[in-house]
């Protein structure tokens, strides 16, 4: 069943696009990373998924049903960011009784069990947290909801190393033992992509890539060798990224589809081929320039 399904959804701020005709679906019971470059669209998504925002056009299904002023969903789903509001009056045990009150899977053992383990005192204030502990207690917010639509956006924002690492584990303990529709956005992939099963990259709000994360893991191949010797093997392919690497040797990036002929040529003259990490991928595949900042540099010093 889906859980997510968006067709042709647009929205517009002040005549700008921020999605554009963004068609997608996620299966229920699935973690998806949602990545792409800052601005891409990643909380316009959630935000519409969470009912949040109306899309301009084009249709937003969560549980096959609109999620805009949808009591199903708002009670069927959680959206977790840096700038979530909690009643400044309550004290932090208090708003995780309103939660309890509020989302029917709530699991109030999850929530003061994690509140103890990252040293969250129960009498502090949400506005009183410093960053990395808002962060905590948003997350915390976020797993004992156990919403059948979970979707965190940058959830790490501020949070040290350990703490990033131990919510990861939190998630995917929790995700394994009750399983449900978990979105999570991340510019870290290297930090999420062992938890991920899909991934959906969005770039210029518009669905870019959107696959099992182990066929991303594998999507593309790194060539090294002579200039010459790799152009002219490589002639014809799109080069997703380059980069020069002394006087004569450079680096290409190709979809991992070289024949075997392409193959054994490429290594016949020396050239090295090596497997190229999801995170890299991603930043060749978002980057404008096929050099990234280098070309920057390049186009400054022709001038
Ligand atoms: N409330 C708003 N008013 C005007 N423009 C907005 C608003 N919210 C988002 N945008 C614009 O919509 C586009 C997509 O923004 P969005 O926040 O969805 O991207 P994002 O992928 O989450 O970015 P980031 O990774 O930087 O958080 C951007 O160009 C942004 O400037």
């Amino acid at each position: 069943m889906k859980a997510v399904e968006f067709n042709n959804v647009t929205k517009t701020y002040f005549g700008k696009k921020a999605l554009n005709q963004l068609s997608f679906s996620i299966e229920d019971n699935t973690i998806t990373g949602l990545v792409g470059r800052n601005g891409a669209g990643k909380t316009t998504l959630m935000k519409i998924a969470a009912g949040y925002l109306k899309p301009s056009s084009g249709t937003a299904k969560v549980f096959s049903e609109n999620p805009f002023e949808s009591l199903h969903v708002s009670l069927n789903s959680i959206f977790v960011d840096d700038g979530m509001v909690f009643p400044s009056a309550l004290p932090l045990g208090e708003i995780l009784q309103e939660g309890a009150r509020f989302y029917p899977n709530w699991n109030d053992r999850l929530a003061r069990r994690l509140l103890d383990y990252f040293s969250l005192d129960p009498k502090n204030y949400h506005n009183r947290l410093s960053k990395g502990k808002t962060s905590i207690f948003n997350a915390i917010v976020g797993l004992a909801s156990r919403c059948p639509l979970t979707m965190f956006d940058e959830p790490t924002t501020g949070m040290d190393e350990a703490a990033r690492k131990d919510f990861y584990r939190a998630l995917l303990k929790d995700y394994l033992d009750h399983p449900r529709t978990i979105i999570l956005s991340s510019h870290h992939l290297e930090e999420i992509e062992d938890l991920l099963e899909n991934i959906l990259l969005i770039q210029g709000g518009q669905n870019f890539l959107h696959l099992p994360m182990s066929e991303f893991s594998s999507w593309a191949i790194a060539v090294r060798g002579s200039v010459e010797v790799v152009r002219d093997i490589l002639d014809g392919r799109e080069i997703i990224y380059e980069k020069t690497l002394g006087k004569n040797t450079i680096q290409a990036v190709v979809r991992n589809e070289l024949t075997k002929n392409e193959v054994s040529d490429l290594r016949g003259t020396g050239a090295e081929l090596f497997p190229v990490s999801s995170s890299d991928l991603f930043v060749y595949l978002t980057n404008k320039e096929k050099g990234g900042i280098d070309d920057v540099f390049n186009e400054n010093e022709s001038r």
